[in-house]
């Protein structure tokens, strides 16, 4: 069923020419899948993103919770600007920083969390080397002890937050967020000077709503999450796709 549009929320504009534009993945770009490697790729996104990154020199950027390694595989050959790891990791133009380094816990946690998962089938434990996710997609029965599980394990990892998800649960460093890594991007070329505009679906995505509303610039919803600092609204994934022209893969 069609997510419901919130009346608040208008359409946004289509893309100009003079943006900066931030892209979420996971419930933006793509749909959701049981697993994170169960994604489908449309063959006609990569192709609309690079044309879409030709029209705006190069100020076109990914934004994910996924490790930069990750988004490369999806989205390969193309390797566009991306910030990884909700913020943590960033690959500029010409350059690359982070992740930084799992603290000697995390292995013993991400066992256990293994071992937890194994009594839940279908749902598994993401290692993303610095983070991990605990995703229950496949089985929703398993969110609580998931939660709790990670509440628990958050003492040990020094300088570690939760991040709450679509049905996923992350222990991941809490020196940088999605607005971090905008707000960086922004302060280089392509980026600079640009309108900065960011859609995203999820709780991370509400630090690069955030930054890029201070900054005057267009912030935009998917689906029907509420509350959202965001001023637009796209239904769902479909709507995302013909709002950047991926429907006809056409370069505009
Ligand atoms: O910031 P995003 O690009 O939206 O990444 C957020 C998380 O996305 C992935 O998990 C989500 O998508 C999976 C595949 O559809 C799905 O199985 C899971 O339930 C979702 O939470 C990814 O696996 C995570 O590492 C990202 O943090």
């Amino acid at each position: 069923m069609a997510a419901q549009r919130s009346p608040q929320r208008q359409r946004p504009p289509l893309p100009a020419d003079d943006w900066a534009l931030f892209l979420d993945v996971d419930g933006c770009l793509l749909d959701f899948a049981d697993t994170p490697d169960g994604v489908f790729v449309p063959p006609a996104l990569p192709v609309r993103l690079d044309a879409l990154s030709r029209r705006l020199d190069g100020a076109l950027a990914l934004v994910s919770g996924r490790t930069l390694a990750s988004l490369d595989r999806l989205f390969a050959p193309l390797q566009l600007p991306a910030a990884g790891l909700h913020g943590l990791e960033r690959r500029h133009v010409e350059s690359r920083s982070g992740p930084p380094t799992a603290p000697p816990a995390l292995a013993g946690i991400a066992d256990a969390a293994r071992q937890l998962a194994a009594k839940y089938p279908g749902t598994l434990v993401e290692d993303k080397r610095a983070a991990i996710a605990l995703h229950w997609r496949a089985e929703p029965l398993a969110a609580s002890d998931f939660e709790a599980f990670a509440m628990a394990a958050l003492p040990q990892l020094e300088g570690y937050r939760l991040q709450h998800g679509d049905h996923v649960i992350e222990l991941r460093p809490a020196q940088a967020d999605k607005g971090d890594a905008i707000a960086a991007f922004l302060e280089e070329p392509p980026f600079r000077g640009r309108m900065p505009v960011f859609a995203g679906d999820d709780l991370t995505d509400e630090h690069g709503f955030e930054v890029v509303n201070a900054r005057g610039g267009i912030t935009v919803l998917v689906g029907a999450r509420e509350p959202s600092a965001a001023g637009y609204h796209l239904d769902d994934i479909a709507a995302v796709h013909a709002w950047l022209g991926v429907e006809s893969g056409a370069a505009r």
